[in-house]
């Protein structure tokens, strides 16, 4: 039965980069993807946007929706304090067993709790299941569809807090027009949005970040 892209990416990474290393792994993913086969991380430019967020965040506890191979899951537990915590939610369950490896080789497991299944169960669930009291940090890399439901979701299951940050990747390719719409238009949330370019291509992209101000 012939490998998965995703399969392909993690052997690239134990292969190639050290295990333990966190910024070996993001370089290798990122050097496969953009010689090899294209996939969809968030990459090295947008990844700049999300460590900044994060470090300026500095959550104690964030939210990862749309896990893939564990690219961005990797980016943000690299830059988490002692004792923070990452919950990522990844759909397919081939994905969210490429990305546990990638956690474990990175030595950010103990870091990340990878939930599997869909946002609209997993959140109502972060609470009583998971513990959870608010989150500090939600990072939206799922369905774009989904973005602004599982916003309103969110707040309704009273994860949000004043100050939570939340940031969208992708409103521009494939884009998240009804989320910009909501979010934008909402006076509950303080939008910015930052240019970039889709992940190891020149097309032109973006992320939004919009701070709860409850
Ligand atoms: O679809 C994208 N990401 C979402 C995968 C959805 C899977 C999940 C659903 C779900 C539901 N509940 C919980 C967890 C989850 S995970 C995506 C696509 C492109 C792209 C693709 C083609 C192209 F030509 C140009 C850009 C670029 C990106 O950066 C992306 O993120
Ligand atoms: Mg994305």
């Amino acid at each position: 039965m012939n490998q998965s892209k995703e399969q392909r990416i993690l052997n690239f990474v134990l292969q190639n980069a050290v295990r333990g290393d966190p910024c070996s792994v993001l370089d290798a993913i990122d050097k496969y993807c953009s010689q090899k086969e294209w996939a969809m991380n968030v990459g090295s430019e947008k990844g700049v946007i999300l460590d900044k967020t994060v470090e300026e965040v500095s959550p104690s506890v964030a939210l990862e929706l749309g896990t893939y191979c564990g690219y961005s899951g990797v980016r943000i537990a690299r830059r988490l304090k002692e004792g923070a915590r990452l919950l990522t939610v990844e759909f397919n369950p081939e994905f969210a067993a490429i990305a546990k490896q990638m956690f474990e080789f990175a030595g950010v497991q103990d870091k990340v709790r990878l939930l599997e299944g869909p946002s609209q169960e997993v959140i109502p669930q972060l609470k009583k299941k998971y513990e959870v009291d608010t989150l500090d940090f939600v990072f939206l890399d799922h369905w774009k569809d989904r973005y602004a439901p599982d916003t309103i979701l969110l707040q309704e299951c009273n994860l949000l807090r004043k100050g939570s940050v939340l940031l969208a990747d992708n409103v521009i390719i494939p884009g998240a027009p009804e989320f910009l719409n909501y979010i934008r238009n909402n006076s509950h949330f303080q939008c910015t949005n930052y240019p970039s370019h889709l992940e190891y291509m020149k097309a032109g992209d973006a992320m939004e970040k919009a701070v709860f101000l409850g």
